[in-house]
């Protein structure tokens, strides 16, 4: 069976606050979204690498690949303006059957291990999702008031999300909403039920500035 990775970059990084879109800036020496496709490329599945960039974006990644000599192998195609509309676009190029693993490209920490996980998950019930369970105390606003709920019943959800690619390609067309932030709440919408997997704290997302100086340290960390 084929294995895809559809790598959702085609966002505007809006509580970044940069110039340039979260997704271009430097981490480590290369570009965040370098990281996040190296990881996938070197994970020992032999992925075929979808990237998802803004329209508007593209010449910025050219200029990017020709600056670092990147040979990372990959296909290019463009976003749309949420999330969900991006990676139908990037589940749109995908014509076979096989194991399909979304990722948001801001999540450039991704590890081997986790991709793994998620793809022999998938391959064996359809569905794995990243998930860590939560670490603080957590609060619920219940009409106005706020009470104390049981944190070990909650996750945070990450990426990858990993599928049969039948699978979320009907759900993703048959979705009458795009305002969905993730691909299992597609999937569960479409009645079918997902399954978790561990993630790592590690894993985080690039949002806002401090994300970066953390995502820096860690990858020293690792060195
Ligand atoms: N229209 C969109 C919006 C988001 N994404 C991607 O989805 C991932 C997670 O989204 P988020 O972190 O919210 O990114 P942005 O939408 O770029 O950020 P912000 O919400 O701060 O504007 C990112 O890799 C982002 O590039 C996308 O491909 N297409
Ligand atoms: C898909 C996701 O990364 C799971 O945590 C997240 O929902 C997308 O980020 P957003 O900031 O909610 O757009």
């Amino acid at each position: 069976m084929k294995n895809y990775a559809v790598i959702v970059a085609g966002g505007s990084g809006s509580r970044m606050q940069t110039a340039q879109p979260k997704q271009f800036l430097e981490l480590e020496g290369r570009p965040v979204l370098m990281h996040t496709l190296d990881a996938f490329a070197n994970c020992d599945l032999e992925m075929h690498i979808i990237l998802v960039l803004p329209e508007d974006h593209i010449a910025t990644w050219q200029d990017l690949v020709k600056q670092h000599t990147y040979k990372t192998r990959h296909q290019v195609t463009t976003g749309g303006s949420t999330r969900f509309d991006s990676v139908k676009n990037g589940l749109g190029v995908i014509d076979e059957s096989g194991i399909v693993a979304i990722h948001d490209g801001a999540r450039p920490l991704i590890s081997a291990e986790v991709i793994q996980r998620t793809v022999s998950q998938a391959q064996k019930t359809g569905s794995g999702i990243a998930a860590v369970q939560m670490k603080d105390s957590i609060r619920q606003l219940i009409n106005g008031q706020n009470k104390a709920v049981d944190r070990s019943q909650f996750y945070t959800i990450q990426t990858p999300q990993t599928f049969k690619v039948n699978l979320i390609k009907t759900a993703f067309e048959n979705s009458k909403s795009n305002a969905f932030t993730d691909d299992a709440s597609v999937l569960e919408a479409n009645g079918v039920q997902v399954n978790l997997v561990e993630g790592s704290y590690d894993n985080l997302k690039i949002t806002t500035p401090e994300d970066l100086v953390i995502a820096a340290s860690i990858l020293k960390r690792r060195k």
